[in-house]
């Protein structure tokens, strides 16, 4: 498989492939002709039509670059890849290219979509929608029923009390709490969780 993307982001996956022991890292791409390996593995510069059919991992954390990519390159994006020590309801759908880090859990019947990211010790409760491309960053809950728009940002340690509908690219500040409905393209920060501002993404 490959990886693109030489990035923070790609160390963590790279341990996840290596924990689970099943795939093998044929190499990383990223076009920053400075970084030659990364844990050991070459980087490559150079995106070729041969690449494209191979089963690929996006390595970057923005949500808005990582939808773009897969757009541009119309890849084979690899199944989910879960790291050994996440704890996975056997009643749960994880799209393509999403990676689960260790520690997360994910409880019955929840959703996730492509190209996602659940970092390192989230939760992710039962009855849970969460759309492609959002990150769900370290530590964070999200209890039952919550729905997340496609592309959402959830910051470190946020929690989400249940049933609440977060929109499409919002943005939730590291710890807080959401306590109502977000609209779509908000930053919310704080407890109880308030819009300071509002996203702006091209073509939407
Ligand atoms: C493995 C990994 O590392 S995964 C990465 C995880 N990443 C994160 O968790 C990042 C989460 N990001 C944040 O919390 C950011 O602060 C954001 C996105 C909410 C806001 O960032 P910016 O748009 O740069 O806003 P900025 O820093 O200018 O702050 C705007 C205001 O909100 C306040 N604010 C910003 N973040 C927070 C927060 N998390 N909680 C409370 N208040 C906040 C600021 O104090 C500031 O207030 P002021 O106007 O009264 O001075």
């Amino acid at each position: 498989m490959v990886i693109y993307g030489a990035s923070g982001h790609a160390k963590v996956i790279i341990d996840i492939v290596r924990s689970n022991n099943e795939k093998t890292i044929d190499f990383i791409f990223d076009d920053n002709h400075s970084i030659k390996e990364l844990l050991g593995i070459k980087v490559r510069h150079n995106w070729t039509n041969e690449m494209r059919k191979r089963p690929s991992v996006i390595a970057i954390g923005n949500n808005i670059i990582r939808r773009n990519i897969t757009e541009k390159f119309e890849n084979a994006f690899c199944e989910a890849l879960v790291h050994k020590s996440a704890v996975l309801s056997t009643n749960i759908f994880i799209g393509d290219g999403s990676v689960i880090m260790p520690n997360a859990v994910i409880n019955s019947s929840a959703k996730i979509g492509v190209h996602c990211i659940l970092n390192t010790g989230s939760i992710v409760e039962h009855d849970v929608v969460i759309n492609d491309f959002v990150h769900i960053s370290p530590g964070v809950t999200v209890t039952g029923n919550v729905q997340i728009g496609e592309g959402t940002q959830i910051g470190a340690g946020a929690t989400i009390i249940p049933g609440i509908k977060i929109g499409k690219w919002a943005t939730i500040g590291a710890g807080a709490v959401i306590i109502n409905d977000v609209p779509d393209f908000s930053v919310v920060v704080g407890n109880p969780g308030k819009t300071i501002k509002f996203n702006k993404l091209e073509n939407e």
